[in-house]
Formats: structure tokens, sequence, C-alpha cells
């Protein structure tokens, strides 16, 4: 099983190109003419000093240099303007493809199944919504016209050479096969390094992150010098591939300066010939040596910017890969079959890694409104069990269906209508305490939040927050301890009002007699549902309709709770030994 993100394909990335040129065709053919514009009124420039340099040799006015003076001076004022103005168009287009690029991928990967990102780890997309999506705006910014002026000035300033003088034109011939044998040796390599580079700097983003995310579980057992060796270890690589990188560039950078500098040296060695041979004037080799100089910064300009344009390909490539992730479909309103309610599981198989199969094969019915407690060992499986029956994660085999449509056939939106899970890990968002419940489906009054609030016991809590629903909570306002999160999260849960509900620990964090007053409180809200409640206190099990006993990835028991008292199995083992520590 793959974990990594998908990178798309040569042929999705130049369908995006076509698609973006079409749609921004008319912003795009003005930045062209701009910088083409410029770069015509650059080269009047050269002419001017050709002829001031030919008009002195041949003997001239006072008045005609000033004159000579002032148009070029005019000129490289029309220059600079017409510069700024395309820039400006320049950095408009980028940022609004780039606006377009992040919102998309954001807007797709808050679609993408939990199971998906968690395998290939946060890291990764991170650094495609950050670093690839920075990458790509700086080579769309800069690359398209950078490489249309480079273009443009390379063509007119050769169209200018030939019509001053083909004879030493010629001379330009040199650079050919310098440059066209050099960086056909170059692309080939750098390209797929590129690729690794990205993938190595992902790779150090991700783990850079899950040293910061599990800083306390480090710290706590003194995994420090693990941590560390594994950062050092994805580190090399990423400079073992950057280092690939500059070797490249080290060979393929002096055959370029060479095509630069080669030229001038032929056109000096035939002027200085067919000047003898009364060919050409003196003020004509001027012209066509600082032509040729001035070709050589846009060539310059053309392959540093098709390097770059290597980094955007790749960044690209990245960032469609995540759109070509299948999301679960949204459309609610997709006319369909209403799914039965009644949970029925059949033959569910499930790994993790394709090595090491977590669950071998789980049959299970919770009929609609019933209350199914699953206990047993830890590493069971009870979470993992929890996470299909969500929807989170998708079978390899078997079957997790409500009456009989499958979970995973389900729309997205319809799934978090049907199905809600809550764990242990909850987060509190950044906002106002409204808002944080709002973030269930649907907008809830005051008085309907107010009630959840209640019911989950947090109403004195709510009462003493200086804004009350206002109240800005998370990282930066009012500090929420962790069995409060706990509540909020189920206040989400009741504001959400699934059917079934899977509860995985979710009041873990909560004292013991906290933790049962909410409970009974829980039990009288959620009656009506599904609720599979995956518990450690072996208490929650006795009102339960049915207990689940797992072990090894397999359910060994399953029976109401005096049911499987008198069997007198491993769940009458777990509970008189619970019994004894009350
Ligand atoms: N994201 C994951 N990637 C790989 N293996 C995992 C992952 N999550 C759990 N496992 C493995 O799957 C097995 C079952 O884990 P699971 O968390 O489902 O058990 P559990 O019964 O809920 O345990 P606990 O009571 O400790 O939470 C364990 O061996 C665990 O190491």
């Amino acid at each position: 099983m793959s974990t990594k993100l998908p990178l798309a394909g040569g042929a999705a990335v130049r369908r995006w190109m076509w698609r973006t040129l079409l749609v921004h065709r008319r912003h795009f053919a003005a930045m062209m003419l701009l910088f083409g514009l410029t770069t015509l009124v650059g080269l009047i420039g050269p002419q001017i000093l050709g002829s001031l340099v030919d008009s002195v040799v041949t003997g001239t006015t006072t008045g005609y240099v000033d004159l000579l003076a002032a148009v070029f001076l005019v000129v490289l004022v029309v220059q600079a303007l017409l510069a700024r103005s395309a820039r400006l168009r320049a950095t408009m287009l980028g940022e609004h493809l780039l606006a377009e690029s992040r919102e998309s991928m954001v807007g797709h990967a808050l679609r993408l199944p939990l199971g998906t990102v968690e395998a290939a780890g946060t890291g990764d997309l991170l650094s495609r919504a950050t670093t690839d999506v920075d990458r790509l705006d700086y080579t769309i910014r800069n690359a398209a016209p950078e490489i249309t002026t480079a273009l443009i000035t390379i063509v007119l300033t050769g169209t200018a050479m030939i019509i001053t003088s083909p004879l030493l034109a010629c001379g330009m011939l040199i650079a050919v096969p310098l440059m066209v044998f050099s960086t056909r040796w170059y692309f080939p390599r750098s390209l797929p390094n590129i690729e690794q580079i990205a993938a190595n700097w992902s790779d150090v983003q991700s783990s850079t992150h899950e040293s910061v995310e599990g800083a306390r579980a480090i710290a706590a057992l003194r995994l420090g010098a693990r941590r560390r060796a594994r950062n050092e270890q994805v580190l090399g690589r990423a400079a073992a591939s950057e280092k690939r990188h500059r070797y490249l560039l080290t060979v393929w950078l002096p055959f370029l300066e060479l095509s630069y500098v080669l030229p001038i040296g032929a056109i000096l060695l035939i002027g200085g010939w067919a000047y003898q041979a009364e060919l050409v004037e003196l003020g004509t080799i001027i012209t066509v040596v600082l032509y040729a100089q001035a070709m050589s910064n846009p060539f310059d300009e053309l392959f540093m910017w098709l390097e770059e344009l290597q980094t955007g390909h790749t960044a690209l490539q990245r960032i469609l890969g995540v759109r070509e992730i299948p999301v679960a479909d949204d459309d609610a309103s997709r006319p369909g079959e209403e799914p039965g309610r009644d949970l029925v599981i059949r033959d569910l198989r499930f790994s993790y890694r394709e090595d090491r199969e977590i669950l071998h094969g789980v049959d299970l019915t919770v009929p609609a409104g019933q209350r199914l407690v699953i206990v047993g060992p830890s590493g069971a499986g009870k979470s993992t069990l929890g996470r299909l029956i969500a929807g989170i994660s998708r079978p390899d085999s078997g079957s997790v269906a409500f009456g009989s449509t499958e979970i995973t056939d389900l729309p997205a939106a319809r799934l978090r209508r049907e199905v809600v899970l809550l764990t242990q890990e909850h987060h509190v968002f950044a906002c106002s305490l409204r808002e944080n419940l709002a973030l269930a489906d649907g907008d809830p009054n005051d008085d309907q939040l107010t009630d959840a609030l209640k019911a989950v016991g947090l109403h004195d809590w709510v009462s003493a927050l200086p804004d009350g629903l206002d109240t800005v909570l998370g990282a930066g306002g009012h500090p929420v301890p962790a069995a409060r999160a706990q509540q909020l999260a189920l206040a989400r849960v009741l504001l959400a009002d699934p059917h079934t509900v899977v509860l995985d620990e979710a009041t873990s964090l909560l004292d013991n007699v906290t933790s049962r007053e909410l409970e009974r409180a829980l039990s009288t809200l959620l009656a009506g549902r599904t609720v599979i409640a995956i518990a450690h206190r072996l208490h929650t099990a006795r009102n339960a309709d049915q207990v689940a006993v797992m072990s090894d990835g397999r359910i060994v028991e399953l029976g109401s709770h005096e049911e499987l008292l008198a069997a007198d199995g491993s769940y009458a083992r777990l509970y008189r030994v619970a019994q004894r520590r009350v």
C-alpha cells in the first residue's frame, strides 16, 4: 500500500497550463505585449550609440550629438515606464493564479479521506500547500515574463544584428553547439533530481512537524536522540540531492558562460579582418559587439528561468497530485436511497500496512438505537474498528453498511449526518465558542447552543467566560483545559445530530465522578441513537444492550453484560478484576 501522496503526470500539468492560459488569455496577452514593447524600446539604445560613434568618426555638430543624447534619454524613460507597467500586470496575474491554485488545493485537501492524509503524514500535505504553492507562485510571477522578454530580446537583437551586418553576425554561430550539447546533457539529469529534492524536503518537513507535535511524548520517553537521528537522516538525504543539483550546475554553467564570451571574440576577429578589407565600418563592428554582449544577458536569463521552470513544474505536479486523489462525493443532493439504520458489519478485514492485518474478519450487527460497548486489551483493534464504522478508513475487504448501503458509498456530507466519531483527541479552534460549536453541520441558534452546552455539563463554565458564547478560545484566546475540550466535542456531536455515534474513550480525560455524570446525561441525550462506545472503564458496559470483547483483531465474545458474566469467559474475568480495583 503506497502511503505517499501522488504526483500529477506531465499530461495533467499541460492540461492545467492550457486551461489557465485560456481562462486568463486577455491578461496574458496584455502582459506579453507590454513586455514585448519594453524589449523593443530597449533595442533602440545600441542603435543610437552606434550612429553616435559613426557620426563622431565621420564628423558631426554638437547639436546633433545633443539631439541623439536627448533621444537616448527619452528612450530610457519610456522603457522604464513600460517595464513598470508590465511587471505590475505580471504580479497581479501571478497573485490571481496563486490564490486560485492555493484555494482549490486547500479545498480539495479538506475533503480528502482522513485515512489517506494520515497514511501520507500531514507534513507532505503541508509542504505541498505552503512550500510548493510558494515555488509555483515565484515561477508563475516571474518565469513567463522573464522567458518571454528574454526570447523577444534574443530574436530582435539577433535580427538587428543580421540587418546591421550579416557577416559579423556569423560570429554568433560559435555559441550554438556549446549551448545545445551542454543543455541536452543537463536537463534530463536535473529534472528527476529536482523531483527528488522536493520529496526529500517534504520528508524533512514531515519529520520536523512530527517532532514538534509529539514533543511531550519525546521528552517523556526520552526519545530525543532517536528523533534527532531520524531528522539527521532525512536532512542528510535532502542535502545529498541538493549537492547533486549543485554538481550538475557546475558542469552546465561554465559551458554557458563560454558560449556568451566566445561569439564576441569571433565577431572581433571577423570584424578586424573585414575592416581591413573595407567591408565594414568601425561603428558597425561596435554596434554588433554591443548586440552580442546585450544577448548574453537574455540568454543567461532564458537558461536560468528554464532551470527555474523545472522547480515550478515539480511544484505543480505535487499540487495537482493532491487533486488526483479521489475524494468522497460531496453532493448531498444526489438522489439515492436513504440508507437503513442498522449497522451491519460482515467479514471486515483491515490493515494499515500490507504485511500486518489488524482486523481479521469481524462480523457484527447492531440494530438501530442500540448501545454496543466494545472492550478488550490494548492493541486489540477497538479504535481501528471504530474508525471503519465511522467511514474514516476503508476496509481492505468485507463490508461496513447501514442496512444495505455501504458506508464507503455514502457522499461525505451525508456520511457526517449518519455517523460521527468522537475520540479522546479534541481540537479547540482559535475562534469564538459559538464558532467552535457551529463547526457542526447547520447553523444552530443560541438556545440550541446553550442546550447542548448544558447537556454536557458546561453551563457553569460558560457562564463564567468573560464574553459568554462570544469568548475567543484556543491558541491566543481563553484557555480550555483538556477535559473541557472533551465536553465541547461532545456538545458538537449533539449539535451534529447523527443517528449513530462512535465514542472512542470520549470521556477518558474526565475524572471518575464527572465521567459517570456525563455518561448518565449522555445516555438520556443519545437515547434513540445507535451508540458504539469503546471503553476502558467496564462500568459503562453494564447498561449496554450488547458487549463485544475484542482480542487480536477479532470479536471473541458478544452478548449482554449478564450473558457474558454467566458465560464466565474473558469478559467475566476482566469485570471481576475491575470490581476488585473499585
Ligand atoms: N495509524 C496506524 N498505523 C499503523 N498501525 C496502527 C495505527 N493505528 C493503530 N495501529 C496498530 O493497530 C493495532 C490496533 O490498534 P488500535 O488502536 O485499533 O487498538 P485498540 O484496541 O484501540 O488499543 P487501545 O485500547 O490501546 O487504544 C495496534 O497494534 C496498533 O499498533
